[in-house]
């Protein structure tokens, strides 16, 4: 018998470098003592979250909450979007969060407490934000691929760097292992030429350090890269990161955590909903921190696409 004014809680034990298993019995006390009806699960593996979550919106709880970083919150995205609801395109199901990550970027994006104590609380919370997503489709050896991602997608040095820390994090875990990866991937890498064409607009090559498809504002760990980005405004921010040196790089880089990045002269920003990219090199994707995958990628925005609590 499905219950409709049930929560189901997916965790990731793994997430916040590993604490969130220690920090879970303190949460749990808190909800009780909240008086939250709820269920829990823990995830085994990664990519769990997902058939988790599509499982969980199938049994029609009405609150699903990600309990994780911003890899958890995509995986449990990515289940209730690809959920089998007889009232599509409607969301019957609200997302919550309890940010127990390091990153926590859509959190920040959101402008939910990042603190879980806080989190616990705000689930009671009947405000609802319809936040767009966007659908990440591509091919892999031949065979058609998609994934949805709610925070931020980008191609260029970031998804190296992301693709560096989850090699680092096999053996070295927390802010160590991301400064690490930016040191590795900043030594090694060369910008690159991308195509890149936004909704109707002209197709163009440019060589650059990185481009970000930005839905919310934050990003990397708490830098404000798309400071005008809105999680509801049906647009994403395309930042184009153009051909910059490494001096200066590093000089402007401080700039990124204020968001007035965006003035430099080869910064642009753009606003759009379909996104093409390409390249003669190789381009990796990232979408919420975690690699997606290598080729040609389009990018299509899903406006209004979860109820989030707000
Ligand atoms: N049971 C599990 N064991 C190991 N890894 C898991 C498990 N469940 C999920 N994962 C993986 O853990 C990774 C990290 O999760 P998540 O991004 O939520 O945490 P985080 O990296 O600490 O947070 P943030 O991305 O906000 O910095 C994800 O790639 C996810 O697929």
């Amino acid at each position: 018998m499905p219950n409709s004014l049930k929560t189901k809680l997916i965790i990731n034990p793994a997430a916040g470098s590993g604490t969130t298993a220690r920090r879970w019995p303190h949460i749990k006390r808190q909800l009780d003592e909240l008086g939250i009806n709820y269920e829990f699960i823990f995830t085994e593996a990664p990519g769990h979250a997902i058939a988790l979550a599509k499982e969980a919106a199938e049994a029609r709880f009405q609150n699903v909450v990600a309990v994780g970083g911003d890899g958890t919150i995509n995986e449990v995205i990515n289940g209730l979007l690809t959920a089998a609801l007889p009232i599509k395109p409607l969301m019957p199901v609200d997302l919550g969060v309890i940010n127990t990550g390091t990153g926590s970027d859509f959190v920040r994006s959101l402008g939910i407490p990042r603190n879980p104590d806080r989190a616990c609380h705000h689930l009671l919370s009947r405000q609802r934000l319809k936040v767009d997503a966007g659908l990440i489709e591509w091919k892999e050896n031949g065979e058609a691929k998609s994934r949805y991602f709610i925070n931020a997608a980008g191609v260029g040095f970031d998804a190296e760097t992301t693709s560096a820390k989850a090699k680092i994090s096999r053996l070295l875990r927390g802010p160590v292992s991301y400064i690490l990866s930016v040191g590795a991937t900043l030594f090694g890498y060369k910008n690159r030429p991308v195509k890149i064409k936004c909704d109707e607009r002209q197709e163009n090559i440019h060589r650059v350090l990185s481009i970000i498809i930005a839905n919310g504002s934050y990003f990397g760990g708490g830098m404000k890269v798309a400071p005008d980005a809105e999680l509801g405004d049906q647009l994403f921010d395309v930042l184009t990161i153009g051909d910059i040196g490494k001096v200066e790089l590093i000089q402007a880089f401080p700039r990124v955590y204020r968001g007035t990045h965006i003035t430099h002269p080869k910064v642009s920003v753009e606003r759009a909903a379909v996104i093409t990219l390409s390249s003669t090199e190789r381009l990796l994707l990232q979408a919420d921190g975690e690699i997606i995958g290598e080729g040609a990628f389009r990018l299509s925005l899903v406006p209004g696409a979860l109820n989030v609590i707000i």
